[in-house]
């Protein structure tokens, strides 16, 4: 799925997630990033107005893609593999944005985080009824989980967009995946390696003292 491109099939964007963790429950960078690369195409479809969280999603795995072509791709075939090779040879600002502003290691710590909201989301859309509203919805995600690493502006800029997201009824219909019914239980049916691959990257992070890369 290319970047930008508007086609998207939401079942096959959870089923590449699933198929992130190999045997020893490492993340495999390249379906991760096709997963957000059709999370992406499928935000798209959302309207203009998200196009500053679209952009900002794509320069980040834009940024990842480019680590898996160059000539150490091997180092960044995992998460674990990124983040031992990393900081073996010093790569991260630890502290200060610096020498290595675009690491991988900060890099997937601002898509972990995404992650995290992407996990409430879909679980309060999943036990939601007719009669909630997407928006609110999605703010209540957004500002238990991403929004507390977002200066005001942005919080500002994104809380807006969210009331642009349309019925929950419609929402369920646009991710193309049959009934409404039908949908709801894909979500139960994704969200396990969701949840998975985040808590996983959590603590792979926590263990490394990453989780406040600058
Ligand atoms: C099955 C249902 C599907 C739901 C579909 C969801 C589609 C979501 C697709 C993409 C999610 C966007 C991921 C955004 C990553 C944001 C990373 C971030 O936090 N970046 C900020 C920090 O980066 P640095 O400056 O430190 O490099 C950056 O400042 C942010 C800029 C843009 C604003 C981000 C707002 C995030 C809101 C996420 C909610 C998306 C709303 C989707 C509604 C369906």
């Amino acid at each position: 799925m290319a970047h930008g491109d508007d086609t998207y099939n939401l079942k096959e964007v959870l089923v590449t997630f699933k198929s992130c963790l190999n045997d020893k429950q490492e993340i495999l960078m390249d379906p991760y990033l096709e997963g957000w690369k059709g999370l992406v195409s499928f935000l798209n479809t959302m309207g203009a107005i998200f196009s500053f969280v679209s952009k900002d999603a794509v320069s980040k795995i834009q940024i990842m893609e480019d680590f898996r072509s160059s000539d150490q791709k091997d180092h960044y075939e995992t998460l674990q593999s990124m983040v031992s090779y990393e900081l073996k040879n010093g790569l991260v600002d630890l502290k200060k944005t610096g020498v290595y502003p675009t690491s991988g290691c900060r890099t997937i710590l601002r898509l972990h985080r995404a992650l995290h909201w992407l996990q409430l989301f879909l679980e309060s859309l999943r036990t939601s009824n007719s009669e909630s509203r997407t928006s609110l919805l999605c703010i209540d995600s957004y500002n238990a989980s991403l929004a507390n690493y977002h200066p005001w502006i942005i919080r500002k800029a994104a809380t807006m967009a969210f009331y642009a997201l349309p019925a929950r009824e419609t929402f369920l219909e646009n991710m193309k995946v049959g009934t409404i019914e039908e949908a709801v239980a894909m979500l139960g049916e994704a969200l396990p390696s969701i949840v998975q691959i985040y808590d996983i990257t959590q603590a792979l992070y926590a263990q490394h003292n990453l989780l406040d890369l600058p």
